[in-house]
Parts: structure tokens; C-alpha cells; sequence
């Protein structure tokens, strides 16, 4: 990296754009309570979401002392002091094909005041942001979004998808493996130390995901341990010890009852990670069989889940897709480089980029072992795809011939999927 993210000056260019309307784009000072307050009293109107109370918002700001967050402040507004547009950015790392990982570009809090909307004052942020990511040697963009028609035009595309999950219980009898371990409740504070090391382990192989640390809100508010979290007492804990005693996974769900039936409880299933097959059919299988519920709901679960391959009737589990994990590359020989592919051979890309960030021609080769080498070339290209498409096909979720179809990717799209495609799903397991 050519400079921390902490101390890099505000994009220029994008200052200069606001400023010819008399708007002030600069980077929020942490240090200052009273800043940091404006800045997060913004986010959360932005979201369309209550005030915080001053004591959530003051604990928040320990959690973003590593963080680069970033206020566009108009000066002739009746609260000058609060910003009309706001982004927050950290480096994260990304799990590629391969267990690799990649220090990539989080983008996330991207709000303009209603106030101040559509004059183009969103487009001065991202692209600031990539710019600032490019200024630090970082080769990719990441987001999660609110909306999915926002960010295509600034060449992200979506890299991991996700599914929502309604499971009718009454319909369910198991056919998995039988667990050989234990299911224990556990309580948030039991969990805070015993689950994260698990989430690790799992994030490492998992391409699509993203790393935060033990001590995050990120990981606190999946327990009940977050700032300000009204939900928490509803949550119920518990952990799958394998039959040597190890942790090997954890559940996190609530309980909504129907008040007119008893025993047509809902469980809303908000997190279960499993580290071995082993303990995923545990936890599964308890949340399954619960009494007095009939209905599971699982919001956030990956694309290859298992699940229907381990109850008797297919049909009781109802799937909805969705997308999740945006990308957007900055450095396609970086990124290109980061990761390990299905098969060797040498495939020539050209990368088209509207912004000029990553646009070129670029060589791949692959060894046997799956190992790139990428280098810049003059050769004819095999394929010609967008910084968009490139994203997507990164994380090996999403097919050359699907993109190809799309318009997004042409040539070789055989030889690209043969190459890309990952034998796991991409899946970003929070969001950001
Ligand atoms: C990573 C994240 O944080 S995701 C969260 C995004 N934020 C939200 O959803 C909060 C509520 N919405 C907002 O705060 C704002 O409406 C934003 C941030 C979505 C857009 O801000 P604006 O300043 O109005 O956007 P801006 O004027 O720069 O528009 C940029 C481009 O995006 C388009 N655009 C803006 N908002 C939307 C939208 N909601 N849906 C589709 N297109 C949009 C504009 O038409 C424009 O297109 P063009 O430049 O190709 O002609």
C-alpha cells in the first residue's frame, strides 16, 4: 500500500466537482465526538432509521477509530455542521477461490440527504472511493446494497448471492447424517469467545467472504452483544460441540409466536455456522425438530446449502434468491493473481471499464497446481468482458456462458467457466 488508509487525503477530484456546488467534501475527524455524532446522525436518517441515543452513538465511535469515514457538508444548510451525504470505508479482507485472501476496498454507510438527492452527489462519493482504493494499492471494491439498481453503473456486479429460506417443519422428517455430537445453549458472553474463532475458520475457505474482527459490532450484534440492539433479549443461543467436546458451530435464532395456535410457533433462524458436516446436521437438525414450531424462516444462507438433500421432502423448503456481495476490480492482474483456479491452460482478456480504472488486455496463465500468472499483453484476446463481468466471474459464482448470454462476456466462455468456476458457492455470510 502506497499510504494508510487513515491518513490519505480526500479525492481531489471529486472535492473539486462539489465544490462547484458550494459543497465541502472532506473526511470525518474520529477524534471529535461531536463530529462523529453529526456524521452518524446522518447515517441513520439516511437509512431512514430513528435517532440514536447519544450514549449508542458515542460507543459506536470506538468501533470506528480504524475506519475512514467521509461528510459532504453544505454550509448554507439550517445544520451545517451536519453532513448531506456520508460513506464509511475500511479495509477488509475477501476470501477468494483457492482460501486465498485479498485486502479489498469496504464500502458501506452511502447515503445523500433527501434534500440533496440526484445532483449526482452519490457519483462524486463512489467514485472518490475507488480512487482512494486504487491511492492505496487495494485491487477491489466491495458492497453490500440497499437497492440493486445503484452500483452496476459504477462496474460492480454481484459476485455472491444469497437465499432466504422457508422451511414448513411439520412436512420434515430427517434422512442426513445423525450428529455425533451436542447441541448445549450457550449464553452471549460463552458464545462472544467460543463462536468467533469458528466464524474464522469457516470465512478462510469460504470465497465470497468477508473478515471482522472478535472485538466488532459486526460480530457482537450477530450474539445479542451489539450497541443498542432492542432485539437481543429475544435471542436464543446455541452451540454443536463435536463428540470430543470441540466447538464446531453455532446458531443464533428467535422464537415469534402465532396467537391464535400454540404450537404454530415461527423460529427465525438468524445465523447458524457450521465448521464440519458434522456439526451443520446437528444444528439443523435441532432447529428442525423443534416443538411447538412449524415454521422456520433462515434469511442469509448460502447458494449450495445442504439442507435439502437431508430431509425427506424437497419440496418443504421454499428458496428465494438474492444478490449480496458486490465487486467491483480496480487492478485486474492483482486480482486475477489472488486467487487459484479450476484448470490450467492460458486464456488472454480484455477488460472493458467505462471509468478507465481497469480497462486493458491481460494474459492469465495457469499451472497445473492452479497457480496464476497474469501480465499485461498485446495479444488478441480470447474474451472481451466488463469490469462488471470480471467481478462476478472472480468469485467463481457465476457462469461465462450466463454472462455471455447477458451480453457482459464474449469469446471463449467455455475455457473461461472450465478456469473460473468455483466447486464452492461464494457466499458473504454478513452484511456491511
Ligand atoms: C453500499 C451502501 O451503502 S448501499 C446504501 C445506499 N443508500 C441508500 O439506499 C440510502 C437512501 N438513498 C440515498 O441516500 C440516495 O438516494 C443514494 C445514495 C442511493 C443516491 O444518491 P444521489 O446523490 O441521489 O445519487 P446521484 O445523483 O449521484 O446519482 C448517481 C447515479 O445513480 C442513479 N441513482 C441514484 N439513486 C438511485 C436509485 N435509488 N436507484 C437507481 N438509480 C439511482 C442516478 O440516476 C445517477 O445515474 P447516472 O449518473 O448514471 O445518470
Amino acid at each position: 500500500m502506497t499510504s494508510s488508509h487513515l491518513d490519505l487525503p480526500i479525492d481531489e477530484t471529486s472535492r473539486a466537482r462539489l465544490a462547484e456546488q458550494g459543497l465541502d467534501l472532506r473526511v470525518v475527524d474520529t477524534s471529535d465526538a461531536a463530529e462523529h455524532t453529526a456524521w452518524s446522525d446522518a447515517v441513520n436518517r439516511g437509512f431512514l432509521g430513528p435517532a440514536a441515543p447519544a450514549e449508542q452513538t458515542e460507543a459506536r465511535r470506538a468501533h470506528v477509530q480504524h475506519d475512514r469515514l467521509v461528510g459532504v457538508y453544505d454550509p448554507t444548510a439550517a445544520v451545517p455542521a451536519e453532513p448531506v451525504a456520508t460513506t464509511h470505508c475500511w479495509p477488509a479482507e475477501l476470501t477468494l477461490p483457492g482460501a486465498r485472501t485479498v485486502t479489498s476496498w469496504a464500502i458501506s454507510g452511502v447515503t445523500v440527504s433527501q434534500t440533496h438527492r440526484r445532483r449526482g452527489i452519490a457519483r462524486a462519493l463512489i467514485e472518490a472511493e475507488l480512487r482512494t482504493a486504487v491511492s492505496l494499492g487495494l485491487p477491489i471494491a466491495m458492497l453490500t446494497v440497499s437497492e440493486s439498481t445503484i452500483y452496476a453503473r459504477f462496474g460492480f456486479s454481484p459476485a455472491a448471492l444469497a437465499r432466504n429460506l422457508t422451511v414448513s417443519t411439520r412436512r420434515v422428517r430427517w434422512t442426513g447424517p445423525e450428529p455425533t455430537g451436542r447441541v448445549h445453549h450457550v449464553t452471549p458472553e460463552q458464545l462472544r469467545d467460543q463462536g468467533h474463532p469458528i466464524v474464522e475458520r469457516v470465512r478462510a475457505t469460504l470465497p465470497g467472504d468477508v473478515g471482522y474482527a472478535a472485538t466488532s459490532n459486526f460480530w457482537l450484534r450477530q450474539i445479542g452483544l451489539g450497541i443498542g440492539d432492542d432485539n437481543a433479549k429475544n435471542l436464543r443461543l446455541v452451540r454443536y460441540d463435536d463428540i470430543a467436546g470441540t466447538p464446531q458451530g453455532f446458531a443464533v435464532y428467535q422464537l415469534v409466536e402465532d396467537e391464535a395456535d400454540f404450537s404454530n410457533h415461527t423460529l427465525k433462524l438468524h445465523t447458524l455456522v457450521a465448521a464440519t458436516t458434522d456439526a451443520y446436521a446437528g444444528l439443523w437438525r435441532f432447529v428442525l425438530e423443534m416443538d411447538l414450531v412449524a415454521t422456520v424462516t433462515a434469511h442469509l444462507r448460502p447458494v449450495d446449502e445442504p439442507l435439502r438433500w437431508m430431509i425427506d421432502d424437497f419440496r418443504a423448503v421454499h428458496v428465494d434468491e438474492v444478490d449480496h456481495l458486490w465487486v467491483r476490480v480496480l487492478d485486474v492482474a492483482t486480482s486475477l493473481r489472488s486467487r487459484t483456479y479450476a484448470a490450467p491452460g492460458r486464456v488472454v482478456l480484455r477488460v472493458d471499464d467505462p471509468l478507465g480504472l481497469a480497462a486493458g488486455t491481460f494474459a492469465l496463465d495457469v499451472d497445473a497446481a492452479g497457480q496464476a500468472t497474469v501480465a499485461v499483453t498485446d495479444d488478441a484476446p480470447d474474451a472481451t468482458v466488463t469490469v462488471n463481468a470480471l467481478g462476478s466471474l472472480l468469485l467463481g459464482g457465476v457462469s461465462a456462458r450466463t454472462l455471455t448470454a447477458a451480453g457482459s462476456v464474449s469469446g471463449d466462455a467455455e475455457r473461461l467457466d472450465e478456469m473460473f468456476r468455483s466447486p464452492v458457492e461464494p457466499f458473504l455470510s454478513t452484511w456491511f
